[in-house]
């Protein structure tokens, strides 16, 4: 059972058992509902009593203004008691909710988050929860809950008069398969809804990420009619979806209705044929009264329910997705990588590489070049195990690092992309990420070395000086300089460099230089670089051509060889006369 909830609902173990334990309070506060429906139905008995001529005695109206009392006393508890189960347990499940999923990807490698778009995982996390906190703090123990004490009225009233009951009785299940009848057209709309709203979501993103671009093209009106059409989409989807909803919805709660009318004229039938008594046919009546309204919300929850399925489908797929593993103690021999008939694709079916085999040895700095799209930044991320190869063993210091936890792993490499990440944080908690315990001290060092020192000077609160959101107030060539200022800080045994200087100019980068110079002594270095002067004096050059290693070996003897690496210093140094005013 509680398997089986978890699965349908995907909840933890806790969540589940928190939600049988809701659903059975939501039982008790709708079974307490009918108390009062009791009591009246004993005050009239004894009312109706000695006008029937069955008994002389007059009711005592102290004891119903007590049991008045006690009922009120037994509404409240059994309602708080529901209340805080449900409501409090819901929230807790969507804290843990949320924080799984957000450890889950942090554990996903990021091929995964290739196939996904951004803000179709943000909607994961943030829509879906939502969906699903409002589902089981609003529908689901509610639902239960109706069932349950739906189940035990039924008994009691199909034990005091069964043709009765199945006249209150007969419209529920009528009622209910009207919804579970409906269910696929819901869920349908549904998802059109959903993926109405994703488009339009990825649009407005899409629209804030380029806006710059957007303006330099001229394109803003035709990106308003794009953004404008889609917007329309959503509402339709999203009319239709509530429509489809409310139409069902409607319809059923108009069923439940007629149970009423059932029930006055079965019972005055019966009545009438003397084949049930006026106390019967009124506790029938009352009980019917009573019974309809909570049930009638109840048709809302279960269309909630189903709606509820997508995210949870999508929630699933998320869980199950495969994680890297591996282990968080392992024992190195040096810190050589090396690639031994490596091939890996994106999620094309074209391989990016095919079969690349070479060693960056300790102590060397190699330098990974070819033509653009070669696979030059992928096969740095493969060494950092961004991905795992499809085929083939990447091994660091003699440990295949398929065996290796990926974060223990990452702790031995500093990186510095072509896209650097910052964040909307000081200069100096930006550097610090680099080494969390490194002192004010530590990361000024860092800072003067990575060249940081001149242009955080002029900030207004130097190091204290919050950058914005992925950096936007600085220059590229600055936001470049505290990546490598991070690197330098971290001084870990590897260095991937991919396009660390590019975005700088020749005096900065040639300072820059020096100071990696004396960054990278006695470490493995895997540098990519365009410029060809970047990596002339790289102990080793490995040439990466269509998925393979074309050549390899010291600059000197490659520039001897006709090959692809004499061919692009030579157009690179034809090119540096070139100008566009020529
Ligand atoms: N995350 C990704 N998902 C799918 N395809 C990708 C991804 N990253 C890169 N690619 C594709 O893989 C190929 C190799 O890309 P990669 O960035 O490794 O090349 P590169 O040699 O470093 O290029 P450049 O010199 O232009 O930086 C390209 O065709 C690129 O479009």
């Amino acid at each position: 059972m509680l398997k089986l909830l978890q699965k349908k609902f995907a909840l933890s173990e806790s969540g589940a058992k928190d939600l049988i334990k809701g659903s059975l309070y939501s039982a008790l506060a709708d079974l307490t509902m009918m108390l009062p429906v009791g009591l009246f139905i004993m005050l009239l008995d004894e009312l109706l009593q000695p006008l029937l001529g069955t008994s002389a005695s007059t009711p005592n109206l102290m004891k119903y203004v007590l049991l008045v009392f006690v009922v009120f006393i037994v509404l409240y508890c059994c309602q708080s008691l529901q209340y805080s189960s449900v409501f409090i347990s819901t929230y807790t499940e969507s804290a843990t909710r949320r924080i799984n999923l957000a450890e889950k990807l942090r554990q996903l490698p990021l091929s995964f988050f290739g196939k996904r778009d951004l803000s179709d995982l943000t909607n994961t996390i943030m829509g879906d929860c939502a969906t699903l906190e409002h589902a089981f703090s609003h529908a689901v123990p509610q639902l239960f809950g109706a069932m349950l004490s739906t189940l035990v009225i039924t008994i009691g009233l199909l034990y005091t008069d069964w043709r009765m009951g199945l006249a209150v009785l007969w419209v529920i299940p009528a009622a209910f398969l009207m919804i579970i009848g409906s269910k696929y057209l819901q869920n349908r709309a549904e998802l059109k809804h959903y993926q109405a709203k994703r488009i339009c979501a990825d649009g407005i993103q899409e629209c804030l990420e380029t806006i710059q671009d957007i303006k330099a093209c001229s394109m803003k009106e035709r990106y308003i009619e794009g953004l404008d059409k889609k917007l329309d989409a959503a509402e339709q989807a999203h009319i239709h979806s509530e429509l489809t909803l409310g139409a069902f919805v409607t319809s059923a709660q108009a069923v439940l209705r007629l149970g009423l009318a059932s029930v006055i004229l079965a019972g005055s039938e019966f009545l009438i044929a003397g084949k049930t008594d006026l106390l019967t046919y009124l506790i029938f009546l009352i009980t019917a009264s009573r019974l309809y309204d909570p049930l009638s919300g109840t048709l809302s929850n279960v269309a909630e329910i189903f709606m509820a399925e997508i995210p949870v489908t999508r929630m699933q797929e998320m869980k199950a997705q495969p994680v890297q593993h591996g282990e968080k103690n392992y024992r190195l021999n040096g810190y050589n990588i090396e690639f031994d008939h490596v091939a890996f694709s994106y999620n094309t079916a074209e391989p990016v590489l095919k079969d690349v085999s070479f060693v960056a040895k300790q102590g060397e700095v190699t330098a990974l070049v070819g033509p653009s799209g070669d696979g030059k930044s992928t096969a740095a991320k493969l060494a950092a195990r961004f991905w795992d190869a499809d085929s083939g063993k990447i091994t660091l210091g003699g440990q295949d690092i398929t065996a290796i936890d990926p974060e223990a792993l990452l702790k031995n490499y500093a990186i510095v992309f072509q896209d650097v990440t910052l964040f909307n944080d000081t200069v100096m908690e930006n550097i610090r990420l680099g080494k969390r315990e490194a002192t004010d001290e530590e990361v000024r060092e860092a800072a003067r070395m990575a060249m940081c020192d001149e242009f955080v000077s002029r900030m207004p609160m130097g190091y204290d000086t919050v950058i914005g959101e992925n950096g936007s107030v600085l220059s590229g060539g600055e936001r470049q300089r505290i990546s490598i200022a991070r690197a330098i800080l971290k001084n870990a045994p590897i260095i991937l460099l991919d396009e660390a200087t590019a975005s700088l100019d020749v005096e900065n980068e040639t300072k820059i230089q020096t100071a990696l110079t004396e960054l990278i002594k006695n470490k493995t270095v895997l540098i990519i670089a365009h410029r060809m002067r970047t990596v002339a004096n790289a102990d080793k050059i490995v040439v990466l051509s269509d998925g393979y290693v074309s050549q390899q070996g010291k600059p000197d003897d490659l520039l001897k060889q006709d090959g692809l690496y004499r061919h692009m210093v030579k157009i690179q140094t034809q090119n540096m006369d070139w100008s566009l005013y020529k």
